[in-house]
């Protein structure tokens, strides 16, 4: 797990994108730090492609500004691009050349020197299990290792960021097993963000999950305080007259606060410190009108249901996909 210390390679700021009248990423802001895994979650059109299509320079944000290692994306695309791998979706392979011809290819694209791409190409084929398969053409590989050349093809130039859009989607549970290890490897050295649906995924590769729905980022936290909502050291609260967050942290007890849409708090406390009776006794003489107090004894798939089925925006819109 990377260090607050370690360099911030990715900083997104207030990112907004409309189509239309209709807002699909809202006013979405973060961090990556070097060697972060961040897993990017969310229900069918919450806007994860969407933002990931931004932050590779491949969709202009209606708002916001996004730097990759200090350059400014929209200032300086070129010079931010180059610190940039991505997997889309659905991986741009060309399957009738080698795995070689193609990564020559991809580094060309990148703009890399002759004389770096044969160290470059052999380095991404270490490190993605590639080395005995540079000489087939890949529309003759497994889907385990198109997925492979795919990770490949992301990271030839040796980019500071990583980003990978559903990298294990229709692999077998081998496959599956072998890619998340990968991932889980390039962390190590750089950042990393993977869009999926699979929650196991996030608990076996990633620091750090970002949840989305409806275009708003929902749920920001480490993969620590995601298990700690799993042991039921935390309480889901609701309050209809919220204090300041810091005014609940101040509780004893508390250490730390996630805040929900609809004055709804997840409070986690250290073991043996439930501040049940006194968030009561402080929700009453507050004022802060307390309507929920439930132990949060959830599963990772319990919070995400509980973060992306309630409505985040100011009245209902249609985010039909
Ligand atoms: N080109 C477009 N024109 C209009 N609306 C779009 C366009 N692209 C995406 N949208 C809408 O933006 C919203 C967010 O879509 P996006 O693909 O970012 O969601 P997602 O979280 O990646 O979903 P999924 O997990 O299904 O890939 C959806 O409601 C979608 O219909």
């Amino acid at each position: 797990m990377p260090s607050q210390n370690s360099p911030l390679t990715l900083h997104v700021k207030e990112l907004s994108r409309n189509y239309d009248q209709k807002i699909v990423v809202n006013n979405v802001s973060f961090e990556l730090r070097k060697g972060e895994v961040l897993g990017f979650l969310g229900p069918n059109g919450a806007g994860k492609s969407t933002t990931m299509r931004m932050l590779t320079g491949n969709l202009a944000p209606s708002d916001g500004s996004i730097q990759i290692c200090g350059i400014d994306l929209l200032e300086n695309p070129k010079a931010a691009k180059a610190k940039i791998g991505y997997l889309p979706e659905i991986p741009p392979l060309y399957k009738e050349l080698t795995v070689d011809e193609y990564l020559r290819f991809v580094g060309r694209l990148h703009q890399m020197t002759k004389s770096a791409l044969p160290t470059a190409i052999e380095r991404a084929k270490q490190r993605c299990g590639l080395v005995d398969v540079g000489n087939r053409l890949i529309g003759n590989l497994s889907k385990g290792y198109q997925q492979r050349v795919g990770i490949a093809q992301a990271i030839v130039h040796n980019p500071d960021v990583v980003i990978l859009d559903e990298p294990t989607v229709g692999l077998d549970p081998i496959q599956v097993r072998e890619i998340r290890t990968l991932i889980r490897e390039l962390g190590g050295e750089h950042s990393v963000i993977i869009s999926t649906h699979i929650l196991p995924e996030v608990e076996s590769v990633c620091d750090r999950v970002q949840i989305m729905h409806q275009g708003q980022l929902v749920f920001s936290d480490s993969i620590e305080a995601l298990k700690r909502h799993m042991k039921g050291n935390s309480l889901l609260i609701g309050l209809r007259n919220p204090p300041e967050m810091t005014t609940l942290q101040k509780i004893t007890g508390v250490s730390s606060i996630n805040a929900l849409p609809d004055g709804q708090f997840i409070i986690h406390y250290e073991a043996d410190s439930n501040p049940s009776d006194l968030l009561i006794q402080a929700a009453s003489s507050g004022g802060w009108e307390l309507y929920l107090l439930n132990p949060a004894h959830a599963s990772l798939e319990d919070i995400f249901v509980q973060l992306t089925t309630v409505d985040v925006t100011p009245q209902s819109r249609d985010t039909a996909p």
